[in-house]
């Protein structure tokens, strides 16, 4: 069910592609822009139910938070700082404000039609059910905590995925002969229809492709974990409490568990698996690893074959000469310029 949501959403906008070209040749497009709406798209469908149109505003808040979020992270931290009322604080708790009340009028709507809709099979339907009267005093989720739920995934689930189809198309365009290969292997496994689940996991070069864009362009460049006891890392000391920065970005082009190839773009060095692409099993930490890894990296592996398999079916593509290479770090990588590709 979720790879017809993903493929519906994902034809829709190829039909207005298509709809353009049918007005004359060759079209360009910006990619980032287009994978950032579909992505909404499909996680609203899948986790809210809701339309993109109704989620648009929270989508719009939300990035305009991060933005804000992270302008002033590589300056000293003053904690005192994030409890006054500077102009930045204010324009983030106003921010906050709405993305609050416009969640919680999206929650209230399927609260109201529970009677004859239930309340929903998404994540946000399970989730309310889960804090449904009929559980008693004690839900397993507070209504605040639904809230703050539901923003992680409205986060966490379309930026990052998005980025993940923006790098890749701009793999396959500046590799054209993987673009003709994995066309083929789509073709020979899916045909022209719309991709099952089924057929995407036989898709092993685009899998291989996929995981070789998280490593050379992962959406998500440095995460950081807190000390919760004093701990030794790599021979050196460290301090309960020390907020740890691990660089993915820096720690996939490293030459010492990558090899010499590096910083080489080689789909092939994961034919034998993730885990034996590396020195290290783990070495491949778009998702993070551990309890705390990425509990959407399944969803967004699909999401992304569900993609690029229909984008190749139906299209060949080149980069733009207008495409300007400067991948920016704001919480995740994107394209500075968009991707503009000709179709
Ligand atoms: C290419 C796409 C994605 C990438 C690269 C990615 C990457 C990551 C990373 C690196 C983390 C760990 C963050 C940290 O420890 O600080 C994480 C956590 C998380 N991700 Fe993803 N993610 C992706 C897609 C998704 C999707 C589609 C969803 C939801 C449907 C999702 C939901 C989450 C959640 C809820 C967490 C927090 C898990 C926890 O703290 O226990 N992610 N993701």
């Amino acid at each position: 069910m979720m790879t017809v949501t993903m493929s519906d959403c994902a034809g829709s906008m190829m039909s207005e592609w298509k709809a353009k070209m049918e007005k004359g040749g060759d079209i360009e497009i910006e990619l980032s822009s287009q994978f950032e709406e579909l992505t909404a798209d499909v996680i609203s469908h899948t986790a809210f139910g809701s339309s993109y149109e109704q989620g648009k505003k929270v989508f719009l808040a939300q990035r305009e938070l991060q933005f804000l979020a992270y302008s002033t992270v590589f300056n000293v931290q003053i904690p005192a700082l994030r409890y006054l009322p500077t102009e930045k604080n204010l324009k983030i708790w106003k921010l906050d404000k709405e993305v609050r009340s416009m969640l919680m009028n999206i929650i209230k709507t399927r609260l109201e039609n529970k009677d004859t809709m239930g309340y929903g099979n998404d994540l946000l339907g399970l989730m309310l059910e889960a804090c449904a009267p009929e559980h008693g005093q004690n839900p397993i989720l507070s209504m605040d905590e639904i809230i703050d739920e539901c923003k992680t995934f409205f986060f966490a689930g379309h930026d990052t995925s998005s980025h993940l189809l923006t790098w890749t198309m701009f793999l396959l365009s500046t590799h054209p002969e993987w673009q003709e290969k994995l066309r083929e292997e789509v073709l020979r496994e899916c045909g022209n229809g719309a991709p099952t689940g089924d057929m995407l996991n036989k898709l092993q070069l685009v899998n291989m492709f996929l995981l070789e864009t998280l490593r050379l362009y992962g959406p998500v460049a440095v995460i950081q974990r807190k000390a919760c006891s004093d701990l030794e890392v790599g021979g050196i000391k460290v301090p309960e409490g020390t907020v740890l920065t691990i660089p993915i970005a820096t720690i996939h082009r490293d030459k010492e568990v990558w090899g010499e190839d590096a910083n080489e773009f080689k789909p092939m060095r994961f034919e034998n698996g993730v885990t034996r692409a590396g020195k290290h099993p783990n070495a491949l930490l778009s998702f993070s690893s551990g309890p705390r890894s990425c509990i959407g990296q399944n969803f967004a592996m699909i999401e992304a074959k569900a993609v690029i398999a229909m984008i190749l079916q139906r299209f060949s593509f080149s980069l733009s000469p207008k495409y300007v290479h400067a991948p920016m770090g704001m919480i995740t990588v994107r394209p500075k310029f968009g991707l503009p590709m000709v179709l």
